[in-house]
């Protein structure tokens, strides 16, 4: 079969970083082809070749055969390849029409065409059958909705190959099956896909081949059928690694953190929630079950309309995350982006943060304790940085996540909030930092862990299961996924 996709010998350093060290990959015609590797391993640096937004120091790059076009033509990298990353191109301010026909408007003489070019959208989103409302604000969309709106995009580009980053880890299960459907009806018209994915179930269930990188370069491409989980797992860690033990606790007496009467209109209704010292809780539900909701209010992200949160049996300000951090709460955000890390600060910068009073006296922090305790952070966590002193945007998006966590163990919080815990994180950086939270509750705080991923919520003594703003069941440890599936759907009680 013809390769309509190709990068050869690709080699790409960031300052003393190599991100690719003579790296390559060859994707068939037609092909959903996977990529996977450990956070850090090279896959986002090759998407960014792949797509023209960065030049490779060595190696080439060949669209059917052809070299690639030169960096500054943009128009024909568009009509080539798009891709759907985690983080959206899309500008949430303009409406879908906008964004679908940025910077080719239809115009009448100067002017834009407002009508035009929102019935020209809208035929667009019928012929892919996206069902938008092209007047709506980009950024009031779903992910789903504008993971499908990028796609379109790139596809009425002409484009024929795409490439999905990550694109599962913001949906709930029934709109990863969503995805997965069209997927494979865009396949069945010949567009070529690569898939970059830590769920590597998804791999096996959407890809034909595989490709592992490893620190920087290439190690196997192979069919999925010709390569089973273990030597995928081996491939990608560069060791045999066992799946995650979850280990019994010992929930004390004592509550750390608690809401009472919780209740924010349109989210989640009359929540009453309790965690124990030394008890992991979960929390599971589809996208509108108010799960996260609830655990941004547990942490100040969001103010209920009414009812309490508590930490240590005082109540908290309502809506104020100082207050929270203040109060014993450490916390991982849904996303990262936005409430996670300062991008411009350094690894230690942000890892240490919460801490910055008890490092040095007078406000004023002493570098060489931050340095040590950021060195500690880095070493439990595994995190792949330079050091303590690189900026956490320069990270890969895994390392990020893990700077995350660092900042939220930090303090030794009483009780511990984390939302989507391992989104993006790699298999055995999962491990990590489910055992970090694990160590954080051997060490006498409760922790609510809210997934859409049932292993992390295998780490639970209870998981509390909301269904369209309430809490329908209170699940104890031992649960089949069927059974705890079920639930979230709202198929059983
Ligand atoms: N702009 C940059 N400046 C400095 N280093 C960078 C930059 N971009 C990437 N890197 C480094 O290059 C390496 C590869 O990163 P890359 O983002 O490609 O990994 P990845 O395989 O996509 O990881 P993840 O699974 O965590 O997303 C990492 O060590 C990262 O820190």
């Amino acid at each position: 079969m013809k390769n309509h996709v190709e990068a050869r010998n690709v080699v790409k350093r960031f300052g003393p970083t190599v991100a690719l060290n003579g790296a390559g990959i060859a994707i068939a015609e037609g092909e959903t082809h996977a990529l996977v590797g450990r956070n850090g391993a090279g896959k986002s640096t090759l998407v960014s070749i792949l797509t023209g937004l960065q030049p490779a120091d060595e190696g080439e790059v060949l669209f059917s055969g052809e070299p690639a076009p030169v960096l500054a033509d943009r128009d024909a990298w568009r009509q080539r390849v798009a891709c759907v990353y985690q983080k959206s191109t899309i500008i949430p301010a303009l409406t879908v029409a906008e964004n679908l026909f940025l910077n080719r408007q239809a115009t009448k003489g100067l002017k834009i065409n407002w009508r035009g070019l929102r019935a020209e959208a809208r035929e667009l989103l019928d012929t892919y059958e996206v069902d938008v409302d092209v007047r709506a604000l980009a950024g009031d969309l779903t992910v789903e909705q504008r993971q499908l709106v990028e796609i379109a995009r790139a596809l009425s580009f002409g484009a024929r190959f795409i490439i999905l980053d990550e694109p599962t880890a913001r949906l709930d299960g029934a709109a990863i099956e969503r995805l997965f459907g069209r997927m494979r009806s865009l396949r069945e018209q010949g567009v070529t896909m690569m898939y970059i994915s830590h769920h590597l179930d998804e791999v096996y269930e959407i890809c034909q081949s595989v490709t592992v990188f490893r620190d920087a370069r290439h190690i196997v491409t192979r069919s999925v059928a010709d390569l089973p989980h273990d030597e995928l797992v081996a491939a990608m860690t560069g060791e045999a690694t066992v799946a995650y033990e979850a280990r019994p606790h010992t929930p004390a007496e004592t509550v750390v953190l608690s809401g009472q009467g919780l209740t924010l209109g349109g989210r989640y209704q009359d929540i009453d929630i309790s965690v124990k010292s030394g008890e992991v809780v979960g929390l599971a539900g589809s996208a509108s079950s108010g799960k996260v909701g609830l655990a941004e209010t547990l942490v100040g992200l969001r103010r209920a309309d009414s009812g309490t949160v508590m930490v240590k049996g005082a109540p908290v300000k309502p809506g104020d995350v100082p207050a929270a951090l203040r109060a014993g709460l450490g916390f991982v955000p849904e996303d990262r982006h936005h409430e996670g890390f300062v991008p411009l600060l350094s690894v230690g910068e942000n890892a240490t943060f919460p801490i910055a009073r008890k490092l040095g006296r007078y406000g004023i922090v002493s570098p060489a304790r931050r340095r040590a305790k950021a060195d500690e952070l880095i070493k439990n966590l595994d995190i792949k940085t330079e050091g303590p002193d690189q900026p956490v945007g320069d990270l890969s998006g895994g390392n990020a996540q893990k700077v995350v966590f660092a900042r939220a163990l930090v303090d030794d919080p009483a009780a511990l909030v984390v939302i989507n815990p391992t989104a993006g994180v790699d298999v055995k950086a999962k491990q990590a930092l489910l055992g970090a939270v694990e160590d954080a509750v051997e060490r006498g705080a409760g922790a609510v862990v809210v997934s859409d991923e049932l292993d992390d919520l295998r780490i639970c003594d209870r998981v509390l299961v909301m269904f369209h703003g309430r809490i329908v069941k209170d699940v104890p440890r031992g649960w089949t996924d069927h059974e705890l599936v079920a639930v979230m759907e709202g198929i059983e009680e």
